[in-house]
């Protein structure tokens, strides 16, 4: 597996807590930062890891903001990307299982590293059902045309 992850300034050290993260399982990424703590625009960095995984040259991304709100609003715009904001184990799990969601959003101003490594692993562990989610997927993806 391997995983593009980025942020932005509200995101840099939630986002270093979850490449440690990786490290420790040994999931391969590719960091699309930013590397300083200015202040830089969160669609910048949503951009390359969303068309990253879109275009398939990584399986699954996972970007941090202040709240994760915009990071998941850009890239959702990206065709083919089911980004999921998540804060919290359940819906980690649930949105794999239900709706194969490809990008994990978390908000660095909202929970904690140790939440949201819990939630990382979870999410990055859990395969998609497919059966009846497999249509609604579909169903997403035509509304997308
Ligand atoms: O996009 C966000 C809010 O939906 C993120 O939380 C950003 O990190 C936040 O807006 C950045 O805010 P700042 O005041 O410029 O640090």
């Amino acid at each position: 597996m391997r995983i593009a992850i980025s942020s932005d300034h509200g995101g840099n050290n939630l986002r270093r807590e979850i490449m440690q993260l990786l490290d420790e399982l040994q999931i391969s990424y590719e960091d699309f930062g930013p590397q300083s703590a200015d202040s830089v625009d969160y669609p910048d960095y949503a951009k390359p890891v969303s068309e990253g995984v879109a275009n398939g040259e990584f399986d699954k991304g996972i970007l941090i903001c202040g709240t994760g709100i915009g990071m998941s609003i850009a890239a959702n715009k990206v065709k083919g990307i089911r980004c999921a904001l998540v804060h919290d184990v359940f819906s980690a799990k649930a949105t794999r299982c239900h709706n194969d969601s490809n990008i994990l959003a978390m908000g660095e101003r909202v929970i904690g590293p140790g939440l949201a490594r819990e939630i990382a692993q979870t999410w990055l562990e859990t395969d998609f059902e497919g059966g009846r989610h497999a249509r609604r997927i579909e169903k997403i993806t035509e509304l997308e045309q």
